[in-house]
């Protein structure tokens, strides 16, 4: 396996079991391939399935029909077919992922929310909380806030500590949905190098970026996803 991710034939139909099981195709017969150091965006108006995609590719969302496939350990894992406990070392150490939104977890403060990840990989916590403080201030965030939780962060200040927390690990693959939706211009440049960063160091990345010149300066190619409907 060259690609660090790879989907064939991938289709996605939502069936509304609350709605008498109606069905809703959302794209049918998607195949992507990604490199070490790419970045591949995913493109397509609002609707189209962007996000649905990504949530596939992560293994939260079933594909309906299709494979997807990672490099993971050195060896090839089919993650439609993987047992749950293969889908979470998958993403503890090899698949990374960025929301839209921070899942906030009541009364954890912002810097132990990002070390989470190295903890999860056996890191100690001084040193896992020193590298959170380094994400944390590459990207701006006040060290005042850093022993605080995030819940009534802003949304921008959220979203970096989200971006800290899915960046943090080094994972090869990297999932990142809107990464700079709520961020100001200085914030989206950061964000910019980090994800150029990501795929000098080798990572594959997989991205929804609505700001074109954020899209313009990370990826390698684009998908049209609304092409698959
Ligand atoms: N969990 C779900 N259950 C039912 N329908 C869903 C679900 N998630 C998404 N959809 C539907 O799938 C379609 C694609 O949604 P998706 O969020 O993937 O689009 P998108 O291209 O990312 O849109 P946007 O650019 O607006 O974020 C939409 O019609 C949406 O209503």
């Amino acid at each position: 396996m060259n690609a660090l991710l790879e989907a064939q034939g991938l289709s996605k139909t939502f069936t509304l079991h609350g709605r008498g099981g109606v069905q809703l195709p959302v794209f049918t017969g998607v195949s992507l391939q990604v490199a070490a150091g790419e970045c591949l965006a995913l493109t397509g108006r609002s609707g189209s399935g962007k996000s649905s995609l990504l949530r596939c590719l992560y293994g939260n969302y079933g594909a309906t029909q299709g494979e997807i496939d990672l490099l993971h350990r050195g060896r090839r894992l089919r993650l439609t077919q993987a047992a749950p406990r293969e889908v979470i070392e998958a993403r503890r150490d090899t698949l990374g992922y960025v929301s839209q939104f921070l899942r906030v977890i009541p009364r954890v403060p912002a810097l132990d929310v990002v070390a989470q990840p190295l903890r999860q990989r056996g890191v100690g916590p001084g040193e896992a909380r020193a590298r959170a403080g380094e994400w944390l201030a590459r990207l701006n965030l006040g060290e005042r806030l850093w022993q605080l939780p995030p819940a009534t962060f802003s949304g921008g200040e959220q979203q970096r500590v989200n971006i800290a927390h899915g960046l943090i690990a080094g994972h090869p693959i990297l999932l990142l949905d809107e990464p700079t939706a709520s961020l100001d211009a200085a914030n989206r440049r950061v964000v910019v190098q980090l994800i150029r960063e990501a795929c000098a160091r080798g990572a594959a990345v997989v991205g929804i970026f609505h700001d074109e010149e954020v899209r313009e300066a990370v990826a390698t190619r684009c998908l049209d996803v609304e092409a698959f409907r």
